[in-house]
């Protein structure tokens, strides 16, 4: 990642964290702009202030952990009042894809939680129609083909054309923080998120997946001219 891409990153987390207030109960998103997130809030934390974290991931936990951030679990804490992750693309009304770092069921388990959703992110996240970057379909390893099929079957029915990939890391199947495999769909363009968001909600097999539709209420953009905020402030 290059400096510039860095301090866009760092930029929208500062400018989350200007939302964030002494004895906030927060969930903590997964991946690079998150973690931005995370080393500026153990900054404040260092100087005093009172926050108490929800992570949403193995990932996310052991910086937290690494840094001095009071974590909980959702169970002890199961309300939260505000939710900052970063977003592999962000679409209109803030309908975004997540899931590249592998994290969409605690991600959303985690946002739906909470209040209020902020979302940071560069602005090259930020598109027209989502679907450019493959969505992230968390599925049971029990019966993968028969899911994957079904998969297939919902997308032909809804005019989505594209390969699914079993995901890999290291040349194994990634296996997720809850023991899930993920399917990545490269559909190109999703023009209509809610159809597909329910078909696959009933397809047995798909566990969650990363359209994440009426969730975020702000996103912070940034790009060169500074940092954007988008919906409600
Ligand atoms: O959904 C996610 C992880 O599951 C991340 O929020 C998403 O992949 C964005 O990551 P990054 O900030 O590294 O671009």
């Amino acid at each position: 990642m290059s400096e510039d891409m860095r301090e866009l990153k760092i930029e929208a987390a500062r400018a989350a964290l200007g939302q964030v207030t002494d004895g906030m109960r927060l969930g903590i998103g997964t991946g690079s702009t998150a973690e931005e997130f995370v080393r500026l809030l153990a900054e404040r934390v260092e100087n005093g202030f009172s926050v108490i974290g929800v992570p949403t991931s193995e990932r996310t936990a052991r910086l937290c952990l690494e840094l001095g951030v009071p974590l909980t679990t959702l169970d002890d804490t199961p309300a939260l009042d505000l939710t900052i992750d970063g977003a592999d693309e962000i679409g209109p009304g803030l309908s975004l894809v997540k899931g590249g770092g592998g994290a969409l069921l605690r991600e959303k388990i985690v946002a739906a939680a909470s209040a209020r959703m902020i979302v940071i992110a560069d602005k090259s996240k930020m598109v027209e129609t989502l679907g450019q970057f493959p969505l992230p379909i968390e599925v049971n390893a029990f019966g993968l083909r028969a899911t994957v099929l079904a998969i297939e079957g919902v997308a032909r029915e809804l005019g989505l054309k594209g390969p699914l990939a079993i995901r890999e890391k290291a040349g194994e199947s990634f296996v997720t923080d809850g023991g899930h495999l993920i399917v990545d769909a490269s559909f190109g363009r999703i023009p209509d998120p809610r159809a597909l968001a329910n078909a696959l909600n009933a397809i047995p097999g798909v566990v969650e997946h990363g359209l994440f539709l009426d969730l975020a209420d702000t996103a912070y953009i940034a790009g060169d001219g500074g940092v954007r905020a988008v919906g409600a402030v």
